[in-house]
């Protein structure tokens, strides 16, 4: 027997492959049962065409064992095994493919998809183990062989005894050093747990002796250990089987199996498209929000599976940060993935499953709108905030997508209602959509600039989520009415002819506006009449883009720049405040000054702004009490 050196270019990318393909060492497992199950699959297209070949699924296995004295780990099958020259070419020459070979040779069926194409996954269990040993009896061939390898020096073939045909894959595992703990290679949990992340959907049973507990003959309280040969991986994928054959319950056990959440998903979407790229896909909307949602922590992303072979699991790339929640997973067959698995080549496949999915989401959102508004609620209620970041982020590009899954409480309806709800039964001479922001519905409820609003007979929709009001201000409008809150200047409510007496009214105090104006020395933009108030008297309104709740936010910021509100102090000219200021703005200045200063801090105050000199303030008030 001589050693036969592996090529050249082969040494450096057996040394590149342990060193630098794979990021994880365990995939060396996934990586060699694949083979074995491609292996199989290559009996089953035998049977095809050969008469003396009966398939019959149940005969076929994967068999695990673990040794830990001779520190081996044993991958068994009953596949169809290797000649001594598929030896020689497969495992002799890194990068040549057999089963890439065999794929372009047959015509392969449904179900039945060969893995490998790169003709490098075998050599990854270079990565845990110092020998590798491979024995193998091809089908329709009495003889066995033996290939053993060391890594880079070369690797030897001689002839061996076997009794089935099938391949035993045998590696001495490397000795534990600092970095590394290689024995947990030879773990039977550990190896049990690497076989479900990766292989659980491999189509034929993955055997494993498995050690379990017993009662002892004859005793209650006394237990004892024994090994007992199990199926660890659930072979058939549930998103391969018929919707019609599955309960809800199966999908609640599966979201739970995978560890998707605690709780039960709202919804689930069982989907599979068979168009020019095929694939299948399990989505879950949960129910409840996980506790790190709102924070960098969370990582969104679908499993993704190439042909029930687990390549990523989070593959952000299929979700949109706005569906971010939902859970799940996709298997296709048709993905171009790169040498390791680990990443895929081309993201065409992937940018078409991805806004397929996003569809399918979005569709059933509404549906679910529409159809079980009790359960859309609650969802909304988890997720409501990230559809509204969704609208506002990317410069709005997915508003139109995104605009009718939103919900606002309602002044009118005291509950959550939809956009086109509240356009559709707007009264004909209303013209905008009018909202009011604020910490909380009740706080909304008694702030004085709805007062008119309220009055006309219009709705306003309550924003307390801090988003909303960024939200609105990138949709604009919604059906061709623009968004206006009720704290705005330019509320412009009351009808041309009061419009004008009030401008009159206004030119006459303007004198005592201007002074006020000056005394809040460029905390206000200006000082004048309010048309809004109705009992109150005083707010405060704002001009331009930013609100007052904005500038809130804004400030809260880690970058505050400082953005603040054009600020108007609205006062009520019905109100008795607004006779005792205009009598002394005749003969006493300093009790205007007074009145400003106290109205401009109530104003404050019912914004839920800080005053600025609560010191000031008391003192302030104290005054008019003596
Ligand atoms: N258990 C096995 N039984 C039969 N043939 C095998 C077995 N393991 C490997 N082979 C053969 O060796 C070839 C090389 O295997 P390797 O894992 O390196 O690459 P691959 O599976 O073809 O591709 P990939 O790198 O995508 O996994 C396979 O294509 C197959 O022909």
């Amino acid at each position: 027997m001589t050693m036969q050196p592996f090529k050249a270019e082969s040494k450096r990318l057996l040394d590149m492959m342990i060193h630098s393909i794979y990021t994880q060492k365990e995939i060396f497992l996934r990586e060699l049962i694949s083979n074995s199950s491609d292996a199989i699959d290559k009996l089953y297209y035998k049977a095809l065409t050969d008469d003396s070949l009966q398939f019959d699924q149940s005969q076929y296995f994967i068999k695990i064992t673990a040794n830990k004295e001779t520190r081996t780990l044993h991958i068994v099958d009953t596949g169809i095994g290797m000649t001594k020259e598929e030896l020689e070419n497969n495992l002799g020459t890194i990068a040549k493919s057999g089963s890439l070979a065999f794929k372009a040779e047959n015509e392969l069926k449904d179900g039945h998809d060969i893995i490998g194409q790169f003709g490098v996954g075998f050599y990854s269990s270079f990565m845990v183990a110092d020998k590798v040993t491979v024995l193998t009896k091809p089908f329709g061939h009495e003889v066995a062989y033996k290939w053993e390898s060391t890594g880079a020096d070369g690797y030897t073939i001689e002839t061996a005894e076997k009794a089935r045909v099938g391949t035993e894959v045998i590696l001495t595992i490397k000795e534990n050093t600092e970095e590394e703990t290689y024995d947990e290679y030879l773990d039977e949990h550990t190896l049990r747990s690497i076989v479900k992340k990766y292989s659980d959907f491999i189509r034929y049973p993955i055997k494993m002796d498995v050690t379990t507990s017993r009662p002892k003959e004859g005793s209650e309280s006394e237990f004892e250990h024994i090994q007992e040969e199990q199926t660890i991986n659930s072979m058939v994928p549930i998103w391969r089987k018929n919707k019609s054959e599955l309960t809800s319950e199966d999908y609640e056990a599966f979201y739970h199996e995978k560890h998707y959440g605690f709780d039960n998903p709202l919804k689930h979407l069982h989907i599979s498209v068979d168009g020019t790229i095929r694939y299948q896909a399990i989505l879950f909307i949960p129910e409840k929000t996980p506790f790190d949602y709102y924070t960098k922590e969370y990582e969104k992303g679908l499993e993704l599976y190439s042909n029930g072979v687990l390549i990523m699991n989070k593959c952000s790339d299929l979700l949109p940060d706005y569906f971010g929640f939902v859970k799940g997973l996709v298997d296709s067959e048709d993905l171009s993935l790169n040498i390791s698995r680990e990443m895929l080549q081309h993201d065409r496949q992937l940018t078409f499953i991805a806004k397929n999915i996003k569809n399918k989401i979005k569709n059933q959102l509404k549906t679910m709108l529409k159809n079980e508004r009790e359960t859309y609620e609650a969802f909304f209620e988890s997720f409501g905030k990230q559809l509204k970041y969704g609208v506002y982020s990317d410069f709005g590009a997915n508003k139109e997508d995104l605009q009718d899954l939103l919900l606002f409480y309602s002044s009118k309806e005291k509950k959550l209602v939809t956009l086109e709800e509240y356009v559709s039964r707007m009264p004909e001479n209303q013209t905008h959509i009018y909202y009011a922001s604020g910490e909380s519905y009740e706080r909304i409820a008694n702030m004085p600039q709805t007062e008119l609003v309220q009055d006309k007979g219009y709705e306003i929709l309550y924003f307390v989520d801090e988003i909303d009001e960024f939200a609105v201000k990138m949709l604009m409008n919604y059906d061709g009415k623009e968004f206006k809150s009720v704290s705005s200047g330019d509320l412009n409510l009351d009808d041309s002819n009061e419009d004008a007496d009030a401008d009159n009214e206004t030119t006459k105090h303007k004198e005592l506006f201007d002074y006020m104006k000056e005394r809040l020395a460029g905390k206000v933009k200006a000082v004048k009449e309010s048309k809004r108030l109705k009992t109150h008297p005083v707010c405060l309104s704002t001009d331009g883009d930013v609100t007052i709740e904005m500038e809130k936010i804004l400030r809260a910021m880690p970058d505050n720049q400082n953005i603040k509100a054009d600020k108007i102090l609205e006062i009520n000219p019905n109100h008795d405040i607004f006779k005792a200021l205009t009598q002394a703005f005749e003969h006493d200045k300093e009790k205007v000054d007074l009145y400003t200063n106290l109205l401009y801090n109530q104003a404050l105050l019912i914004e839920g702004l800080p005053l600025e000199d609560p010191v000031a303030f008391t003192n302030d008030m104290c005054k008019v009490m003596v």
